[in-house]
């Protein structure tokens, strides 16, 4: 999948599935559920155990469907087994140059972890292709709306503690994209994932 291709999944419904399971079985029915709700972007962190597996199978399976990445991305080595079980796109919750060298290398799509300015300009520097405000409840929206003031072409996907109730705010506040990880995976996922999608719309269909 081109990296254009992977920003377009992400940005269509505004909304990526984080998906942290305690188990193989549990990530691939919550990455299912939250596909069958709508969702186009689903990133499998690799706290999950055999996160490589679960990312094959489900690149295979959701093709056409939705992008599959790979999530708690901290270094090189991860970013290759990820890439090579089929990852289309790469997050990882800090700024590393060398997963974004390791992205690029492969021309794949790296969503790389920030929380401050100088993190972003040298996140942006290095190639990264879009910029998680990590973690996004602490930082706060007001982070946000100050980081577009001398950085209005960076492209800001909040991540923890997004909600339902609070994904139209980011995404009014300038976010291109959320990302959702307990808001999501509890109780109904496919329901949760439209009630995420039906907020995101108010602001993206506009
Ligand atoms: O390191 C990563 O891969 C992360 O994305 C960190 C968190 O798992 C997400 O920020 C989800 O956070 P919640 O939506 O608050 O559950």
């Amino acid at each position: 999948m081109e990296k254009e291709q992977v920003y377009e999944s992400i940005t269509r419904t505004g909304v990526v599935a984080v998906i942290r399971g305690e188990t193989k079985e549990e990530a691939l029915r919550v990455a299912r559920a939250s596909v069958a709700g709508g969702i186009e972007a689903v990133e499998i962190t690799f706290t999950v155990p055999g996160a490589e597996e679960v990312i094959r199978v489900l690149s295979d399976e959701l093709a056409g469907k939705a992008a599959v990445g790979a999530g708690s991305v901290l270094d090189a080595e991860t970013a290759r087994i990820a890439i090579l079980a089929g990852a289309q796109f790469i997050v990882s919750p800090c700024l590393s140059e060398e997963v974004i060298r390791t992205c690029n290398r492969y021309r794949v799509f790296c969503a790389c972890g920030i929380m401050t300015v100088t993190e972003a300009v040298r996140a942006m520097e290095a190639g990264a292709d879009l910029l998680k405000i990590f973690p996004a409840d602490t930082l706060g929206m007001g982070f946000l709306k100050a980081l577009h003031g001398p950085l209005p072409q960076a492209k800001l996907m909040p991540t923890g503690g997004v909600t339902v109730e609070n994904t139209a705010d980011w995404l009014r506040a300038g976010a291109v994209a959320v990302g959702t990880g307990g808001s999501l995976t509890k109780g109904d996922v496919s329901e949760n994932a439209r009630r995420f999608l039906a907020e995101s719309a108010k602001v993206l269909k506009k």
